[in-house]
């Protein structure tokens, strides 16, 4: 039988269907999310939870023309799929294919670039003054779940839009889970909200009233002071209605004719904002993403597990950074660990269950998670502070003035340093090493391994200064777990192999393929030394020198943009030690936005992985070797 979505290429589409398939629509929706996110990986549960929400607003509203802004963009899968993307919608996420998240530059229906939590209500408030200035007349909507809402720039948006009042319409997807369950006490007042059921009867038994009053103004009016009064009963303020919003709400999310009689009624209102409260299931219409959420919000795709040498499965980066901090917690007090709404990315489950007390998670939150602990550093804690690269950089000023300036010992730790994959432009970890080593105070490093990642963790609770530690994505590279935890001298670089050709340094993951590529090169006749930079900042001057002095030939290798990362500053120290004769060569992200695809093929692309590097490498030995000779045969 033909499928309705096969006949959807625009909104305008779904217009034209009637009203009574739009329910067999969204089961052909979440069949098609379903079979291609099983297969490919991807944000399953959220989208999942939007399919009646999608409908609806594509039949209410006019997109391109109106603005639809989706917070973080990762429950877009709908909206991708009746956009005229439906087609493309196998390649999501792959390499040259549709972004996970929405994007400006993938579709005209794509109203805002996401990836990040907590920006739609700003950015729709931006689009809607713009709207008045130009005197247009669209309808601007963003869409916030109840995780981004308690984003301080969330808040910060409520309150600039009660402030100017201008026609903008916010629905709160509340599903009560961030990815884990919400956090927080607007949190706690949404749940009030969603599963008090005498608030449901009680809205229901107002209307009823209004209803009846309907009549005359002056019923009218007693009828809302009766609905005021009920809501206060139930709902001690009625928060968004002091915010300058005219509330509608709670709605079932899930009920189509429900949301667009909402959405009908919110595009009324042209001198206020109007907020929508919906209720939705996370993971709607599929059982193993309604009964795990925090599993099903974003999947792999199907793969075997990597082994070590003895068969044994190998940890991730993130098993192993939460079993040593599990362990340091245990035998130190001072130990404490903030997360910004993350601790299932960061693998900390365990250790929220038998020590909550040490672990404070704080929503999606990390300029006020990073401001927090510097509070808990100032009376003498020891701060952990596990916040995945990309968003750290959000807490820019928090960490340079609240932690650097007055050089409290917070640790930062983090995950998914360098490139991430999938995820995309909006994810990748590629600016930490440069971000983090302009500010003064401040020590950078990056392990070569899951084992070398213990010991700098413990070396960072131990060395009195803000320390990060940055880490990739992924699972280890199989090298067995030394026991004791060990300080590891700071600045403190490692020769790993000698050779007098040439040298690279190399940082993070990047050392053990600088390892296969400098093997592979000695089998062709070359002797490559490879040291490990495991500090970033500050460098090991001396080895650098050394090395620079001895082979002439330096390459650096690094999962980070080039600018300000560990090959500009090592551009610089050999600058300013006015070594001569020395040739340097900067293997890393160059000045652009890496896109999706796995991790392999980024790092096949920008020569980072064993394969490029020893192209390089080789490359660059041999030109400058011509070069020598082109220089000695011109003096003859
Ligand atoms: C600044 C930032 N911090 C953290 C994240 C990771 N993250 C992505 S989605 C998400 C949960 C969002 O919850 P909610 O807004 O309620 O959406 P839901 O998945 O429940 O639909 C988190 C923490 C992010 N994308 N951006
Ligand atoms: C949408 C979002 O920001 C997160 O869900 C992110 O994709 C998680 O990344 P990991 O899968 O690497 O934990
Ligand atoms: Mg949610």
């Amino acid at each position: 039988m033909p499928k309705i979505l096969d006949s959807i290429n625009s909104p305008s589409d779904l217009k034209s269907i009637d009203g009574s398939s739009l329910s067999e629509l969204a089961a052909e929706i979440r069949e098609e999310m379903v079979s291609r996110v099983t297969a490919n990986g991807g944000h399953l549960a959220s989208s999942l939870g939007v399919v009646e929400l999608t409908i609806a607003l594509h039949r209410v509203f006019d997109c391109p023309k109106d603005k639809i802004v989706w917070d973080v963009g990762h429950q877009s899968y709908a909206h991708k799929l009746i956009t005229g993307r439906r087609e493309q919608f196998s390649t999501l996420r792959q390499y040259g294919g549709l972004s996970g998240f929405t994007c400006r530059d993938e579709s005209p229906y794509d109203a805002f670039t996401t990836g990040h939590a907590s920006t739609s209500i700003s950015a729709a408030i931006g689009m809607a003054s713009a709207r008045d200035i130009a005197e247009e007349s669209f309808h601007v909507i963003a869409v916030i779940g109840d995780g981004a809402i308690t984003g301080g720039m969330a808040l910060e948006a409520l309150n600039h839009a009660g402030h100017l009042g201008k026609r903008l319409i916010v629905i709160l997807n509340d599903n009560g889970m961030s990815i884990s369950p919400t956090v927080g006490a607007m949190s706690r007042l949404f749940s009030r909200v969603r599963f008090d059921r005498r608030y449901y009867q009680a809205s229901e038994k107002s209307k009823r009233l209004l209803s009846r009053f309907s009549m005359g103004k002056h019923f009218w009016n007693f009828g809302q002071k009766i609905k005021g009064s009920l809501k206060k009963i139930i709902m001690p303020t009625t928060l968004w209605e002091e915010f300058g919003f005219a509330y509608s709400g709670p709605i079932d999310g899930h009920n189509i004719n429900e949301i667009i009689q909402a959405l009908e009624k919110a595009k009324n209102y042209t001198h206020k904002p109007a907020l929508i409260h919906l209720v939705t299931t996370k993971g709607k219409g599929y059982a193993p993403a309604e009964i795990d959420a925090v599993n099903f919000h974003g999947i792999s795709p199907k793969g075997s597990p990597k082994k070590n040498g003895s068969g044994q499965k190998v940890p991730s980066y993130s098993q192993v950074f939460a079993e040593t901090v599990e362990m340091m917690a245990k035998g130190n007090p001072k130990i404490a660990v903030i997360t910004a709404a993350m601790p299932d990315g960061y693998g900390l489950g365990h250790m929220q269950s038998v020590m909550p007390d040490r672990i404070f998670d704080v929503g999606i939150c990390e300029q006020h998670a990073v401001t927090f602990a510097a509070g808990l550093a100032a009376q003498g804690m020891t701060p952990i502070v596990a916040i995945y690269s990309t968003f750290l950089q959000r807490a820019f000023d928090q960490i340079i003035h609240d932690v650097a300036l007055p050089k409290l010992p917070v640790v930062f730790a983090l995950d998914r340093g360098g490139i991430v994959g999938e995820d995309g432009k909006t994810h990748q970890g590629i600016f930490d090493l440069s971000y983090l080593s302009l500010i003064p105070n401040m020590i950078v490093a990056s392990p070569k391994d899951e084992n070398e990642l213990q010991h700098l963790l413990y070396t960072a609770t131990l060395c009195g200064s803000p320390m990060a530690v940055r880490y990739p994505r992924g699972t280890g590279i199989g090298v067995e777990l030394e026991h004791e935890l060990k300080e590891i001298p700071i600045g403190s670089a490692e020769t790993l192999r000698t050779g007098d050709n040439a040298a690279i340094l190399a940082t993070g993951p990047s050392v053990s393929a600088a390892l296969a590529a400098s093997e592979r090169l000695s089998e062709r006749g070359y002797r490559v030394a490879v040291i490990n930079m495991r500090f970033v900042k500050p460098l090991d001057e001396q080895l650098i020198l050394d090395v620079a002095r001895e082979t002439k030939n330096i390459i650096s290798v690094e999962e980070n943009v080039l600018s300000g990362g560990l090959g500009s500053q090592i551009a610089s120290l050999l600058h300013r030690s006015d070594v001569r004769g020395v040739h340097l060569k900067c293997l890393g992200i160059p000045d652009e936005f890496v896109s999706h695809g796995t991790q392999a093929e980024l790092r096949s692309l920008y020569h980072l992985d064993a394969n490029g590097i020893q192209t390089e490498v080789q490359r660059f030995i041999e030109a400058n070797r011509l070069m020598k000779l082109d220089l000695i045969s011109s003096h003859v």
